[in-house]
């Protein structure tokens, strides 16, 4: 497996779309992230075709749901083979334990902490009095408790949870490598570096590669910066 911590995030809706994407920039990614648009989309057959790549392949569902529909739906999943899969640390402890039992042996479970496009007013409109960092080390407890592999959270709370997990699997979306990449929907966004810096193993980056005028040079560019 490849030592390049970023992860391509296939947001694209057309699956000759994904692949030519993947295609392009593959030497300089270290693996794939499907999430749910492409599985909705594209479903099994998608995620057979991308694995053509021979690429690492996360499949992000966000799984958040009582326990034993959890633990179906991560063994409906198995034969997909995914290197990562997400549930959301908000399912609870149960969840998150049968969630992992339910996981093949070489996939990693990682938890969901608080999502990047959610700042402090969006907390507190769902009822969390606790700001992002607060409630992602709180879920990061949890996660680690439950017997998960790691979780997601935004560079500003991953070097916080490293502290305390120190053998944890981190993945961190909402990255934007400098001030011209507009944040779309990402409220806590840092530069892939600095992610890297703070403790990061998985680096998510969608929309600054795909979205990108010339996507291979973008990839390029980030891996530059690591
Ligand atoms: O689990 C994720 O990957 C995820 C969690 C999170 O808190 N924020 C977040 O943006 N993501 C995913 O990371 C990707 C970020 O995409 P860009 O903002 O285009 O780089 C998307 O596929 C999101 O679904």
């Amino acid at each position: 497996m490849s030592n390049n911590p970023i992860y391509l995030a296939l947001d694209v809706p057309r699956l000759d779309a994904a692949e030519a994407l993947a295609r392009k920039v593959a030497g300089h990614i270290g693996g794939i992230k499907l999430g749910l648009e492409f599985f909705c989309a594209h479903g099994h057959h998608g995620v057979h075709e991308l694995h053509k790549l021979g690429l690492p392949i996360f499949l992000d569902l966000k799984l958040h749901d009582i326990p034993n529909t959890v633990a179906a739906a991560m063994q409906a999943i198995h034969v997909l083979e995914p290197a990562i899969v997400t549930v959301h640390a908000a399912g609870g402890r149960a969840m998150m334990e049968d969630a992992k039992a339910a996981a093949g042996e070489n996939c990693k479970v990682v938890a969901v902490t608080v999502l990047t496009s959610l700042d402090d007013d969006d907390l507190t409109a769902i009822g969390v009095q606790s700001d992002p960092a607060e409630q992602a080390l709180r879920l990061a407890d949890l996660a680690h408790s439950a017997g998960l592999d790691g979780i997601v959270c935004s560079g500003h709370e991953v070097g916080a949870v490293h502290k305390q997990w120190k053998d944890g699997y981190f993945v961190v979306p909402g990255l934007r490598p400098d001030s011209g990449n507009g944040n779309g929907d990402q409220k806590r966004i840092v530069t892939p570096r600095q992610a890297r810096d703070n403790g990061a193993s998985v680096l998510v980056i969608g929309r600054p590669i795909s979205r990108a005028e010339d996507p291979l040079a973008a990839a390029r560019a980030i891996e530059g910066t690591l």
